[in-house]
């Protein structure tokens, strides 16, 4: 493995970056700064320009404004194959009348390396796939994990500087994803590679990444570790985007020093003080943040809301309920332990919400 380990790892930087396709703009003033030997996602809905920054890395777009730097140098105006980056593509894009080993071997003897050489660093990156073994073959003759893993192999090859991959685990079913997002993850540590993973899956990101640009229409809104953006979501998109988030639209009320949120309907929800309030903000909670108490009870400190039981879903771990409160309906996961205490569609409610937690966000 030593063979394929990164030489220096390198930071990449993409400043003031504008692209449009015609009249789309794809992607707007982006700004990002990836550091060395780290793993970092590019995470959006579908069409918010992911591939299309991914591509720009790579060589294979064009900006008209702004430039990218790899390893502290600008190769804005370098083609993808003096740019020193591997890109792993979405489709694998693997020669199918070649067998594993000349496809892995493809990249190298294309760069006229030693003989020997080629062949020593073409069985350590199958050794580093699992794919020992498998050199003979053909990629027809392999499962969708295992052309992944050849795609994966021929890109650490070369060597490359950092490793780019779209959606590399899309092609695959939902448990080798799991197992194969953990390789990908042991791989990129071995060998200390700078990797930029693009996914519109949140779950992937979260559980791969060590830092993450969250875009929205080809802008990026919040750049942070998974557990940053979750718990302190930049806006409302972000806030949406990472796991379930109760989203209440109302009204700001101050009254001396004190202030309360008004839902539509009437239901004042008391602030903690000191909370920022943005122009047009809604606000925002966990599912997790409220708890279900019987009616009547008024606990110190927490903050108490009514409602009617709208609907129910049992998740298995937990029983989230749907609870009309005014004009909004309000998502609540109560731990679900065996028991049968849970309340019925149509029921009262009260909800305690845990104050420290709430936020108030605009979009
Ligand atoms: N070659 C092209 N010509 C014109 N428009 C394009 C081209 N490539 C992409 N687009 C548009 O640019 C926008 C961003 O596309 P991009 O593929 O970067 O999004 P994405 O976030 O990667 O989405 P997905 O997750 O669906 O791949 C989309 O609206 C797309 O239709």
């Amino acid at each position: 493995m030593s063979e394929l380990l990164a030489r220096e790892p390198a930071g990449i930087r993409v400043e003031g970056v504008d692209l449009s396709y015609g009249a789309t703009r794809v992607l707007k003033d982006v700004n990002l700064e990836i550091r060395p030997g780290e793993f970092f996602a590019f995470l959006g809905p579908s069409g918010c320009g992911k591939t299309t920054l991914l591509r720009l890395i790579a060589g294979f777009n064009a900006a008209q404004r702004g430039r990218v730097l790899v390893g502290g140098k600008d190769v804005s105006a370098l083609p993808p194959w003096k740019r020193d980056v591997g890109m792993v593509f979405q489709s694998y894009a693997l020669w199918p009348h070649m067998t594993v080993r000349r496809n892995v071997a493809f990249g190298l003897e294309e760069r006229r390396l030693p003989r020997a050489e080629i062949a020593t660093r073409v069985e350590a990156a199958l050794r580093l796939v699992g794919l020992d073994g498998m050199g003979d073959r053909r990629p027809a003759q392999l499962s969708g994990g295992q052309q992944q893993r050849v795609a994966l192999a021929r890109t650490v090859a070369v060597r490359p500087q950092v490793l780019l991959l779209d959606e590399p685990l899309s092609n695959l079913d939902a448990r080798l994803r799991v197992q194969v997002r953990r390789e990908l993850r042991d791989l990129q540590q071995s060998l200390r590679l700078t990797t930029v993973f693009v996914t519109h899956d949140q779950e992937e990101a979260n559980t791969v990444c060590d830092r993450i640009a969250v875009m929205n229409e080809g802008a990026v809104q919040q750049v942070g570790t998974p557990m940053e953006l979750y718990d302190h979501p930049a806006n409302l998109f972000v806030a949406g985007f990472l796991g379930t988030a109760n989203i209440v639209p109302g009204t700001v009320l101050r009254e001396g020093g004190a202030a309360a949120f008004e839902v539509a309907g009437g239901t004042r929800i008391p602030l903690p003080p000191g909370l920022a309030v943005p122009e047009g903000a809604r606000l925002m909670f966990r599912p997790q943040d409220v708890s279900l108490l019987p009616p009547g009870s008024d606990p110190a400190g927490r903050r108490l809301i009514e409602g009617e039981v709208a609907h129910r879903e049992f998740l298995g771990a937990s029983m989230r309920y749907g609870v009309r409160v005014g004009g909004a309906e309000v998502l609540v996961d109560v731990p679900h332990t065996g028991g049968e205490g849970h309340l019925q569609v149509g029921g009262r409610a009260a909800l305690a919400l845990d104050a420290t937690r709430v936020k108030l966000l605009a979009g």
